[in-house]
């Protein structure tokens, strides 16, 4: 006769402090296509992150910094672990709950702003920033008033705000993309690679958004390339490799 394996229920963490909590995640990915070839790549990663602090992810090319990232926001389907995020005052662990669940716990509560802006033929730039705030029930001339006080900030040309940013620079792509994040208050936000693109005056205002959400309690993981940006914003490291 067959034996019911049961896995262990996931506890919520204890820590009442925390706002992230990723627990033992392990992640492998197999190449179907490539002989099944199996390659391990997180084993064993776990990270807490409290309010108001920024964690850097460090390592070389290829140590599974940006598998984390992605794991952290759902993105990757993780082998094993929690990772326990604090939404609307109780715990969720992202691999267990649906995904409509997942999609409020993202308009809500885990911002992500990543290298690349994903872009819609058409869309104006301040309409593209707006969304995640009118999907939160901002209404359209509140969401955009906060889009151009931040396009303001980032120094992006005005005569840009009402065009589409398919033919946007790399630069004013992720200007966009900063802006579309920030604008809303996420208690948590994942930083991938945001600044890759964008020049010292334009790091230097993202550095002062990112201090100003620290103080306010948001709790952040990011990869920074750039040296400068980690060690002013960042608090601790978590190593890879
Ligand atoms: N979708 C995927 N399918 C198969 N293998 C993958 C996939 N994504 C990443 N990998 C592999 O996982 C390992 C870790 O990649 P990852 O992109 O997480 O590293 P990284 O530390 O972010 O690197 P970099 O600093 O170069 O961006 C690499 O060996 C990579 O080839």
């Amino acid at each position: 006769m067959d034996t019911l394996k049961l896995s262990p229920l996931p506890i919520a963490p204890t820590n009442t402090q925390a706002l992230l909590q990723a627990e033992h995640l392990y992640k492998s990915f197999v190449l179907h296509h490539q002989g099944s070839v199996k390659l391990p790549v997180l084993a064993d990663v776990s990270l807490t992150v409290n309010p108001g602090e920024c964690v850097a992810l460090q390592g070389p090319s290829g140590s599974g910094k940006s598998t984390f990232m992605r794991a952290l926001y759902a993105n990757y389907r993780i082998d094993s672990g929690s990772i326990w995020v604090k939404h609307q005052g109780g715990w969720v662990d992202l691999p267990q709950i649906e995904a409509h669940q997942l999609i409020e716990v993202r308009q809500q509560t885990l911002g992500y702003v990543s290298q690349f802006l994903r872009v819609i033929p058409r869309v104006p730039a301040v309409e593209v920033a707006a969304e995640p705030l009118m999907e939160l029930g901002v209404d359209a001339d509140a969401a955009q008033t906060k889009v151009r006080d931040l396009f303001s900030r980032l120094n992006l040309p005005e005569r840009l705000w009402a065009l589409s940013p398919t033919t946007f620079s790399g630069g004013e792509k992720q200007r966009v993309n900063i802006a579309r994040a920030f604008s809303v208050d996420y208690p948590i936000l994942l930083l991938d690679e945001p600044t890759s693109a964008l020049d010292a005056a334009n790091r230097d205002v993202f550095m002062q958004l990112i201090e100003e959400r620290k103080a306010q309690g948001c709790a952040m993981v990011g990869i920074f390339h750039d040296d400068e940006v980690r060690e002013r914003v960042c608090d601790r490291v978590l190593t890879f490799g």
